[in-house]
């Protein structure tokens, strides 16, 4: 079922067509990923579902909910990560919790909250003392207040250094094991390939691509790029090359002294085959490595354009 469904959003900051066409569904209990470059439109966009900001055209819908007619309702159902510079440097974490939480009728425990974030220990520290990765799982605590069904992120790990990154990630994850909705922004694509059920890539306000990870992935290529290098002297890869050359899933080799570069649609059957010949020859491989395609070669693959953070 489709818990959120936006069709043909468009808005404009005087000539800056920040969105020109963002249409997508989210599914229930899914971690819904909207990733791009810088200013490519990915927090216009949310703050036009959260309803902090007005599109220009097309249709927001939460269920059988939308804004015009049940602003209530909706706000009942959605958690926002609040800017951190919405928060009170002299308050505690556990003062951010309940003033957040007297905004709802209905709201999650403090503690729970503050254990299911890591905070429990830094409770009662003023907001300024804490670190970048606190004050962000602070953010997430607040948007977990009403204990709403869906949850929007805006780049929570922008800025963080790689364990509070992964820290965050472990709460999302933890949240989507709630079967909570989450929609999250980010312009890390390990990040988004690491949580994401769905991506959506956008750029320059347009959406290029929805998908799964992995299919976007496969979509890209059936081959795979596998590396090798021997220890001995040129001929253990001359030969080797002329074997390889000659099986089918191999489109072709390259080889640069003893190294050499193979692709192929079946990476295992290809280095069986290549292990085969060189246990009988007696050569010795020193490196291996599989190539593994990413998030960032889809990107690169449907824009031409080189991903930069
Ligand atoms: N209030 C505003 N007034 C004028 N221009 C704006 C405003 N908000 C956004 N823009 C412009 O709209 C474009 C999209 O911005 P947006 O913040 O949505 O992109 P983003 O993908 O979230 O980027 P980032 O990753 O840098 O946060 C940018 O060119 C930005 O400068």
């Amino acid at each position: 079922m489709h818990v959120l469904e936006v069709n043909h959003l468009k808005k404009s900051f005087g000539a800056v067509q920040a969105v020109k066409d963002v249409s997508f569904q989210v599914e229930q209990g899914e971690v819904f990923t909207i990733i791009g470059p810088n200013g490519a439109g990915k927090t216009t966009t949310l703050e036009m579902i959260e309803g902090l900001v007005p599109p220009n055209q097309g249709e927001i819908q939460f269920g059988n909910l939308n804004w015009k007619k049940n602003s209530d309702d909706i706000k009942k159902i959605i958690g926002v990560q609040p800017q951190l510079s919405a928060m009170f440097d002299l308050l505690t974490p556990s003062e951010h919790l309940q003033l957040f939480a007297s905004f709802y009728d209905k709201s999650r425990h403090e503690d729970e909250i503050l254990k299911m974030v890591n905070l429990t220990e830094h409770k009662d520290k003023q907001v300024r003392n804490l670190s970048g990765g606190q004050r962000q799982r602070l953010a997430i605590g607040m948007a977990m207040v009403g204990d709403a069904e869906m949850i929007f992120l805006d780049e929570p790990t922008t800025g963080l250094d790689p364990q509070a990154r992964r820290n965050l990630w472990d709460i999302i994850l933890r949240l989507k094991a709630l079967d909570k909705t989450i929609i999250l922004t980010t312009h890390y694509m390990d990040e988004a390939e690491q949580l994401s059920d769905r991506v959506c890539i956008v750029d320059q306000g347009e959406v290029i691509t929805i998908d799964r990870p992995d299919a976007l992935i496969k979509k890209l290529t059936v081959e795979r790029e596998v590396r090798l290098a021997f220890l001995e002297h040129e001929e253990a890869a001359i030969n080797s090359e002329k074997v390889l050359n000659a099986l089918s899933v191999v489109s072709h080799v390259e080889r640069d002294l003893t190294e050499l570069k193979i692709w192929t649609e079946d990476p295992e059957y290809t280095l069986l085959e290549l292990f085969n010949f060189t246990n009988k020859k007696d050569y010795q491989v020193d490196q291996i490595s599989i190539r593994e395609m990413s998030l960032e070669d889809v990107f690169i693959a449907f824009t031409g354009k080189e991903w930069r953070d």
